[in-house]
């Protein structure tokens, strides 16, 4: 079963602008699903269409089979929502505002426990949200988005401010919601984010899908690099020409789609030679390189860039 179906989905703002150029995706009932693009790609402007903050201008949005817009109420209570700014009264302390947050929620975990989850139970919940660091304010709102035992989650950028620990306790967080059966739609700047969380992931650019599929799918088209030191005292030359090798001073880089095959090229030819390759460093092709990639392609047209694979 599909939590979300979004259809031909289109958003433009007063001046005309069309932020959402008609996209279409489905995330399935306890899958987490990574939105991924440049500033400016529209990833908010979509994220706010499946919350039901904005009506499309076109398309169609589904959440747990209703339109989160025109059935806000049937939707509602049964998502969270993790904005990309929570808007906190800044002299309330953390167990105060996650107390008014759970009066207004029907069935809300204990607020002891979501604030534990997310590491400011205790003598942190006494601090009022003003004095809170910017890192601690996105685990406070990610502790108001659970705090309803969603079973659809949005998280904006939920990991933005945070530091390495922080950000690993909250994708630890997130697999935990997603083991209970939840479903994650988040939109990310790092793509070592959704290569960790996301089951599916889409790529947008433009406000168009340029790229979706499992990470591992969208990162098949990317090539992988060999690089290794060039041995002293052998001519750049003496390299087998099928490798396609390219130096610069004694750095060489080799990128292959058949990775195995070229290496063991390689390592034979080495082996023929007796020498060492030093730095030896061999890796598959990564969702950043198949990022940039698709990031840097300027031809602006949907469905043509290299890494393009089957639509969701
Ligand atoms: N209220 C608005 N009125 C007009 N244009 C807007 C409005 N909100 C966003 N935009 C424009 O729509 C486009 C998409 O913005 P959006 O915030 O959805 O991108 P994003 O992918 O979430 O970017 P970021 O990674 O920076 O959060 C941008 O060009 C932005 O300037």
């Amino acid at each position: 079963m599909n939590a979300i179906e979004v259809d031909e989905l289109k958003r433009s703002y007063a001046e005309g602008f069309e932020a959402v150029r008609g996209i279409s995706f489905s995330v399935r009932a306890g899958e987490v699903f990574a939105l991924l693009g440049v500033n400016g790609a529209g990833k908010t402007s979509t994220v706010e269409l499946l919350e039901g903050l904005a009506r499309p201008s076109g398309g169609s949005v589904r959440v747990l089979g209703h339109d989160p817009y025109s059935e806000r109420a049937a939707v509602r209570h049964r998502t969270g929502v993790m904005l990309q700014e929570g808007g906190f009264a800044s002299e309330l302390t953390v167990a105060e505002t996650a107390r008014m947050w759970a009066g207004c929620t029907s069935g809300a975990r204990p607020v002891e426990e979501v604030l534990g989850l997310v590491g400011l139970a205790g003598r942190r919940a006494d601090v009022r949200v003003k004095q809170l660091s910017g890192g601690e304010r996105r685990r406070l709102d990610l502790a108001l988005a659970m705090l309803g035992r969603p079973e659809v989650l949005f998280l904006d950028e939920p990991t933005t401010g945070l530091d390495a620990e922080g950000r690993r306790d909250t994708w630890e967080l997130v697999r935990g919601l997603r083991d209970e059966g939840t479903t994650v739609l988040l939109t990310t700047h790092y793509l070592e984010e959704a290569e960790e969380l996301a089951d599916r992931l889409a790529i947008m650019r433009d406000g168009r899908i340029v790229a979706s599929g499992t990470p591992a799918e969208v990162t098949a088209a990317q090539p992988a690099h060999i690089r290794f030191l060039l041995p002293a005292g052998v001519e750049e030359d003496r390299l087998p020409q099928a490798l396609r090798a390219t130096v610069e001073g004694r750095r060489v880089e080799i990128r292959t789609t058949t990775l195995q095959e070229t290496l063991r090229e390689l390592l034979q030819w080495a082996h023929e030679q007796n020498v060492t390759l030093e730095a030896l460093d061999a890796r598959s092709g990564s969702l950043e390189e198949a990022f940039l990639d698709i990031a840097r392609a300027d031809d602006g047209e949907p469905g043509t860039a290299k890494a393009e694979v089957a639509h969701a």
